[in-house]
């Protein structure tokens, strides 16, 4: 079980992953709880899913004749002694702060804040493993750009991951190549965080709820609706009195870099929401590059993908996503543009029509262990849609889907996408 009262009066920071975003944004951390040692334990866990394997002779970091070039090592070994993930984020230091650890348990114990950063696929079993580590008034970012369905329900990992470890979390999504911000080149992105009000540590700032400690009943499961009007199970304790306030501004200064700026918002919903569609209509504007039909047939598919991502929303996420999210904000229109320019579904999708050779083909032999997020949601989309009578209504979404399966062409998108004028 995790020890309470171990933080002193710090937060303590712990990265649920370690892919080519999972190491760009502990990157970016450790730059942070360094330059912040008042409020952060410097020390930042990553904690990383094991494998052996040999020092690619591309890094440049380091010299490939040692000892270390021939044999196959432990990740979290190769990470720690050369303050580099070799892997999934080769060619970057990394601050030496971060501790690579194969314990999904022992990196979680302690830390007030927790940031989930893996493929979605991965996480739900993940959640299942931490129960019981996990304390319970840490509080959770949640970086996956993907939905959790199943049949009756479609969630966002903020929500499911939330539910499962009966802690409050948000979301964070932006148009965030990973290798770009790794390489310090200037971006921005989204922060949501919109905890529920019993939370007399995390008052909204919007709101500027501050409900004395008292007042809560700490033991209390409260139905908790966010902004998105999504209702969830959150169990409403306090972080110790002695822990810097978890609000809009603390998240500010744990994610923001010169190089990386960051809005902070109360739309979870919407930013989740952006981050998970968009990689369905990259991957339809990869089909159409992929046919060499050029930029205005790219445009067009994005223009329908934003359309749809924001009509998705708010037929099932109620009037409370804001329609500013999809188009102000980085995790709206930004990251679309981002990911259908140069995004791996993108990428993925136009090697594929290329090649004349499935997607998942190229995201073996491309990808070197990386993942594409884009087909599985957009199975997992089609399946929530189809249940509810709902995919003709969404021609971009389902079409992306059945090209996947084989059961549409690239070539008919424009049929499949039209809309007829209304004279
Ligand atoms: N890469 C980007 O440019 C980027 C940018 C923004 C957001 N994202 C999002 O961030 C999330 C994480 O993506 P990423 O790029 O860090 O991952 P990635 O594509 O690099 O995925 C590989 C990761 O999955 C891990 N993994 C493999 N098998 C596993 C298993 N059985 N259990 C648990 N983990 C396993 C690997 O160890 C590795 O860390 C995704 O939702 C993605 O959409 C990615
Ligand atoms: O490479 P992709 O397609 O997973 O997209 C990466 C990021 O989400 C872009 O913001």
């Amino acid at each position: 079980m995790a020890t309470l009262g171990a933080h002193e009066g710090k937060h303590k920071v712990t990265i649920v992953g370690s892919g080519n975003w999972g190491t760009t944004i502990a990157k970016v951390i450790a730059e942070n709880t360094k330059e912040h040692p008042d409020l952060f334990e410097p020390d930042v866990q990553m904690w990383v899913y094991e494998e052996e394997i040999t020092i690619p002779e591309a890094s440049k970091l380091h010299d490939s004749s040692s000892e270390y070039s021939t044999e196959k090592h432990k990740l979290t070994t190769l990470i720690n002694y050369f303050h580099e993930n070799v892997k999934y984020l080769p060619n970057i230091a990394l601050p030496h702060n971060i501790t690579a650890n194969p314990s999904l348990q022992d990196s979680v114990k302690d830390s007030t804040i927790l940031i989930f950063n893996l493929p979605h696929q991965f996480i739900d079993k993940l959640c299942d493993q931490m129960k019981g580590f996990v304390l319970p008034y840490a509080r959770g970012v949640s970086c996956i750009k993907g939905v959790s369905v199943s049949s009756e329900d479609i969630k966002l990992f903020s929500e499911s991951i939330g539910e499962k470890l009966g802690i409050y979390v948000g979301a964070l999504s932006g148009a965030n190549i990973a290798n770009e911000v790794a390489l310090e080149k200037f971006s921005e992105t989204t922060v949501a965080y919109d905890p529920p009000p019993m939370d007399s540590r995390n008052p909204t700032p919007k709101e500027g709820r501050t409900p004395q400690a008292s007042q809560l009943d700490l033991t209390k499961i409260t139905e908790h609706k966010d902004s998105s009007g999504l209702k969830s199970k959150v169990r409403l304790t306090p972080q110790p009195s002695e822990l810097p306030p978890l609000d809009h501004q603390l998240l500010h200064i744990l994610f923001h870099r010169p190089y990386f700026h960051v809005h902070v918002v109360s739309d979870v919903a919407g930013v989740s929401l952006g981050g998970a569609l968009k990689n369905i209509v990259a991957l339809a504007a990869g089909f159409v590059a992929g046919l060499e039909w050029g930029d205005n047939a790219k445009a067009a598919i994005m223009r329908i993908g934003l359309l749809e991502m924001r009509k998705f929303g708010k037929m099932f996420f109620e009037n409370s996503v804001r329609t500013a999210t999809f188009t102000e904000e980085s995790a709206g229109v930004a990251d679309l543009i981002t990911s259908c320019s140069s995004g791996r579904n993108y990428r993925c999708a136009k090697m594929s029509v290329e090649r004349k050779i499935s997607i998942g083909e190229v995201e073996k032999s491309e990808l070197n262990g990386q993942m594409l997020q884009g087909t599985s949601t957009a199975h997992e989309v089609y399946g929530f849609l189809k249940a509810r009578g709902k995919e003709d209504e969404f021609p971009l979404l389902t079409s992306t889907y059945r090209i996947l399966q084989g059961e549409a062409k690239v070539e008919d998108l424009p049929n499949l996408v039209a809309k007829p004028n209304e004279f």
